[in-house]
């Protein structure tokens, strides 16, 4: 098994550059988990008070449980991964069965600031966009999808997300085995890692 976590700030484009490593390798080889299903459940607060949570801390995450689901795989068993709704700034209650797999790939803004679930990946990948560039997606793409205003992003940007891109994201480059540049689409570099994924996990067969 060859665990890969793919950090990077909002918008850099880790969902992408997911997307397309996984789309030559086999749907049967590859299993995604994403940090975002480990935001704390927060059932107990109402709409308007979730709104105001710093999704960008470390603390809004549930590093706990995702170590004890990466330790699941690691252990060949499967585990319920929580469904995250960015509408409703909550888990659905939903699951969706995550079983082991040659390659797991872990990605989210923080998964580098944890150190224990630092030590469990074998690749570490860093995925870096320009902080403009990166405004300019969250924006179209929380408008688009998200359900979110011009003001509300903008706002959020300005009190939580480049304060704390700058102190908790940014500084976890340094622990990356590889650095991304996204500023435009890089299929070189995704070549690059798959080509590294498959002798790696060559070596382990
Ligand atoms: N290299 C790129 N150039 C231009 N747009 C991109 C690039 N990578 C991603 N995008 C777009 O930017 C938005 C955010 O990308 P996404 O992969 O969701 O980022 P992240 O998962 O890091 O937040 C999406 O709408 C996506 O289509
Ligand atoms: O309820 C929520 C939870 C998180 N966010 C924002 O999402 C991004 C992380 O997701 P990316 O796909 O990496 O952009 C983070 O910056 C949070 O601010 C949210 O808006 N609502």
């Amino acid at each position: 098994m060859l665990i890969i976590g793919i950090a990077g700030g909002t918008g850099c484009g880790k969902t992408t550059v997911v997307d397309q490593i996984v789309s030559e390798l086999p749907e049967d080889e590859v299993c995604i988990i994403s940090q975002d299903s480990y935001y704390h459940d927060t059932s107990h607060l109402t709409l308007d008070e979730r709104t105001k949570i710093n999704f960008d801390h470390p603390q809004a995450i549930d590093f706990e449980l995702l170590v004890s689901h990466l330790k699941e795989l690691r252990a060949g068993n499967s585990f319920e991964q929580p469904v995250y709704s960015f509408i409703e700034h909550n888990r659905t209650g939903e699951t969706i069965t995550t079983y082991p797999k040659k390659v797991i790939i872990v990605e989210g803004i923080l998964i580098l600031s944890d150190p224990v679930i630092r030590d469990m990946f074998d690749i570490k990948i860093f995925v870096h966009a320009d902080s403009d560039e990166r405004l300019i997606r969250r924006l179209k793409r929380d408008i688009a999808t998200r359900g979110r205003d011009l003001e509300e992003v903008l706002n959020r940007y300005q009190t939580t997300l480049k304060p704390m891109h700058q102190q908790f994201i940014e500084p976890t480059k340094e622990y990356a085995d590889i650095i991304i540049p996204t500023n435009k689409y890089n299929t070189v570099a995704v070549e690059v890692i798959r080509s590294i994924i498959d002798h790696k996990i060559r070596l382990k067969e």
